[in-house]
This record gives structure tokens, C-alpha cells and sequence, in this order.
């Protein structure tokens, strides 16, 4: 990488300011997965080593630019303290008075954890004014957060118009020159598979990926919007009604750029959002009112299946159903342990996104893939071969 690290400036009596991706999954205060935060502790534990004041920013979810106490990074603060060596404070806000005086409280060699940065409408917006209220706490940045980097938000990017030098942290630096290495000039097969939730965000990059690869595969939530295109059945599915025009464009597309485009031929559908609710296997064109998909189904496992086993790469980013309940997790877990089988055979197998990490993670392959991303639309955007929007910010070298 082009850019400055951490290992290019002396931290030793500095404030720094550095952006992570702290955006994991919490049920009932207690953090489900703490993979995100794990893979930060090298920056973390580099700046407080050398003699740093290390303020932590971050978002969690989506809250809209309003506080939600729900999505109040205070458990990660406690989940922290259990992870480095040093005093871990918390501010209730991230600028202002109150997080000017934890900041001012805490010493060389501690750690201060602002709260969610998207409780103020200018971290989406990236406003001038809260950049530079953000910017006020340090003398230097540094971005680790490479699951966020895709996102020209405030603490992500906007910071760095008021706070120099900017840095990479260890985590993004690795993320990229793995991505680097294994997707700029992939062995061919190369196939992508699709799913999770964030549907009108991950769509937009199909168009780009057709340039890359040979096949795509849609799974997960991300199917329904194309079933709807092409006219089949929904029910309750998850569908974005915005992007049913483009999904058909981008069938036509694949078509006329040779890239196989393969959907479920088969879903699990419930009646409810629960792990406990009736369920059933249908067809594609099976989904009745009432009903939502909730996973592919067996017929799709295997198909997606060899697929998978016949690439040289595959990246795959969102979970092929709702895998957090163990009913609707079989499809996910039999694309996860096809892309085992594939590194087995010699392939690079590269699984991507907050989720998709955990699903492969609660499949017990983590060990058995190439490569496991704590970004996933920040690696899809990095496959468009895109320019991150958190990396180019950063001081060049
Ligand atoms: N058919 C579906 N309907 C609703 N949600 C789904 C469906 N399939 C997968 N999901 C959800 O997608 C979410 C993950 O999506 P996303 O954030 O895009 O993936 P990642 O974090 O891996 O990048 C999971 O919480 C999962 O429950
Ligand atoms: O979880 C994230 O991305 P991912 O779900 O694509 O892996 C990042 O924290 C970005 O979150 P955002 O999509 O709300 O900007
Ligand atoms: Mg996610």
C-alpha cells in the first residue's frame, strides 16, 4: 500500500484518533461475536505499547443519525476491557464536553471509547463541522476500520481534511494486500456469491462484478428482489421494490456478457421471523402470501455446491439465509463447507462481511478458507476494483 502505517509515525505523548470497525453483533447487551474487535487489538495494542492516548471511534448499526440507546457501543467498552491491558473508558458521546473530558481524564497508555459516531446526522453526512469537532480530540489518525471503509462517512474519510498525518492501521493494511494478491488477478473459475441482508447497497456492485467474473450466484435475502423480476411469487420475502428494474438489467447483462447468473432453485419458507416457526421447502415458484423466505433450500445447497467446487477463486460475501437461528442455517453451512472443500482442492476461497464472518465461523470453517474479511461491501467494493473511499484519504507514503 501506498499509504502511511502505523509503523511510519511515533505515537510516543500523542493523542490518536483511530476509526474501527466495532460493528458486531449484540443480543441482550452481550456481544455475540467479537471477531471485529479481536482483529483490531494489534493497532490498539501497538499505540498504547508506545506510549499513546488511543480514542476509539466507531459506529454500530444504523441508527440514523439519532440516538438509540440500543445501539450504544457502552458494551463493547466493557467486552474491551476484558481484551487489552490498560484502563478502558467510556464517553457517553463522541465530541463535545463530554467526551473532551474523558478524553482529558484519561493517560498516556489508555484507551477512551467514544460513543456510536452515527447518533449525529454529520457522520453520514460528513459534515464539515463535525469532522472538525472529531478531529479536535487528536494530533493524529489512523483507519482500521476496513469494514467501514467503503463508506465516505465522517470518521471514516472527512476527518482527514483536518487531521494529519492519517494512517493505515495493521488490520486495514493486511485486508488489502490480501485482497490485492488473490482478486486483481484471479485464477479463473472465478465465482461470487451474494446474499445477506443490505440488498439496495449490494446490488449496485453486481453490474461491476460482471466485468470480473465468470459466475455469480444470488442467495440469501438478495434473491427475492430478482424472483420479483422475474415475476415469481415473494410472499413476505425480503424484496427492495427500487431495485426490481435493475435486477432485471442485470440478468440481461450477464446474459450478454457470458457470466452464468445463478438464483435458488428452491427456498425455505416460514410463516414467521422466528427459529420456531412452521416452515417448509418450496420451489421457486412456490413462495406463498403470508410466507417469507428464510433460506435456500437443498436443492440450491448442492448446485451452489459444485459450482463452488469447480472455481479457482470464490468470494462470497452475506449469509445464503437467516443463519443466527439454527433452523434457517443450512444453506449457509453447505456453501460455507463447500468452499472448504474447494481450498482443499487448491482453490483461493475469500468470505467477506461482519456476518458472513461469523456464519463461517459458527460452521467451525473459519481454518478452512483462504481467507476471512471483516469487510463485506467493503471487499465487494474493493472487487468492482473500486477505490476505497477510507484508504484514498489516507497521508501518501
Ligand atoms: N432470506 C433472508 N431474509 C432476511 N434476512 C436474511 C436472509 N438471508 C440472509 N439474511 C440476513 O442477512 C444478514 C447479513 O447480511 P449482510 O450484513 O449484508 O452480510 P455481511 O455482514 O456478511 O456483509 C444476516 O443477519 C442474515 O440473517
Ligand atoms: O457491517 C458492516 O458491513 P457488512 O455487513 O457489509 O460486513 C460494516 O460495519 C458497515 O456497516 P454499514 O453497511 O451499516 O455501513
Ligand atoms: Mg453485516
Amino acid at each position: 500500500m501506498d499509504k502511511m502505517t502505523l509503523n511510519d509515525v511515533d505515537v510516543e505523548g500523542k493523542n490518536v484518533l483511530m476509526r474501527v470497525d466495532f460493528n458486531v453483533p449484540i443480543e441482550n447487551r452481550k456481544i455475540e461475536d467479537d471477531n471485529r474487535i479481536k482483529q483490531a487489538l494489534p493497532s490498539i495494542n501497538h499505540v498504547i505499547e508506545q506510549g499513546g492516548k488511543l480514542i476509539l471511534m466507531s459506529h454500530l448499526g444504523r441508527p440514523g443519525g439519532e440516538v438509540d440507546k440500543t445501539l450504544s457501543l457502552k458494551p463493547v467498552a466493557e467486552h474491551l476491557r476484558t481484551l487489552v491491558d490498560a484502563t478502558v473508558y467510556f464517553a457517553e458521546d463522541c465530541i463535545g464536553e463530554e467526551a473532551s473530558s474523558v478524553i482529558d481524564q484519561a493517560e498516556a497508555g489508555e484507551i477512551v471509547l467514544l460513543e456510536n459516531v452515527r447518533f449525529h446526522p454529520g457522520e453520514k453526512g460528513n459534515d464539515e463541522s463535525f469532522c472538525k469537532k472529531l478531529s479536535d480530540h487528536a494530533e493524529l489518525f489512523c483507519n482500521d476500520a476496513f469494514g467501514s471503509s467503503h463508506r465516505a462517512h465522517a470518521s471514516v474519510a472527512g476527518v482527514t481534511r483536518y487531521l494529519q498525518p492519517a494512517v493505515s492501521g495493521f488490520l486495514l493494511e493486511k485486508e488489502i494486500r490480501y485482497l490485492s494478491g488473490s482478486v486483481n488477478n484471479p485464477d479463473r473459475p472465478f465465482v461470487a456469491i451474494l446474499g445477506g441482508a443490505k440488498v439496495s447497497d449490494k446490488i449496485d456492485v453486481i453490474e461491476n462484478l460482471l466485468e470480473k467474473v465468470d459466475t455469480i450466484i444470488v442467495g440469501g435475502g438478495m434473491t427475492y428482489t430478482f424472483y420479483k423480476a422475474k415475476e415469481l411469487p415473494v410472499g413476505d420475502s425480503l424484496v427492495e421494490e427500487e431495485k426490481v428494474g435493475l435486477a432485471s438489467e442485470l440478468m440481461e447483462k450477464a446474459d450478454e456478457k457470458n457470466v452464468t447468473f445463478v438464483l435458488p432453485m428452491d427456498s425455505v419458507i416460514a410463516k414467521e421471523f422466528k427459529n420456531e416457526a412452521e416452515h417448509k421447502v418450496v420451489e421457486e415458484d412456490g413462495i406463498e402470501d403470508d410466507w417469507m423466505a428464510v433460506d435456500i433450500g437443498p436443492q440450491s445447497s448442492i448446485a451452489f455446491g459444485n459450482i463452488i467446487k469447480n472455481a479457482q477463486t470464490v468470494a462470497w460475501n452475506g449469509p445464503m439465509g437467516v443463519f443466527e437461528m439454527p433452523n434457517f442455517a443450512d444453506g449457509t453451512n453447505a456453501v460455507a463447507q463447500a468452499l472448504a472443500e474447494a481450498t482443499e482442492m487448491g482453490a483461493t476461497t475469500i468470505i467477506g462481511g461482519g456476518d458472513s464472518a461469523s456464519a463461517i465461523k459458527q460452521a467451525g470453517l473459519e481454518d478452512a478458507v483462504s481467507h476471512v474479511s471483516t469487510g463485506g461491501g467493503a471487499s465487494l467494493m474493493f472487487l468492482e476494483g473500486k477505490e476505497l473511499p477510507g484508504v484514498v484519504a489516507l497521508t501518501d507514503k
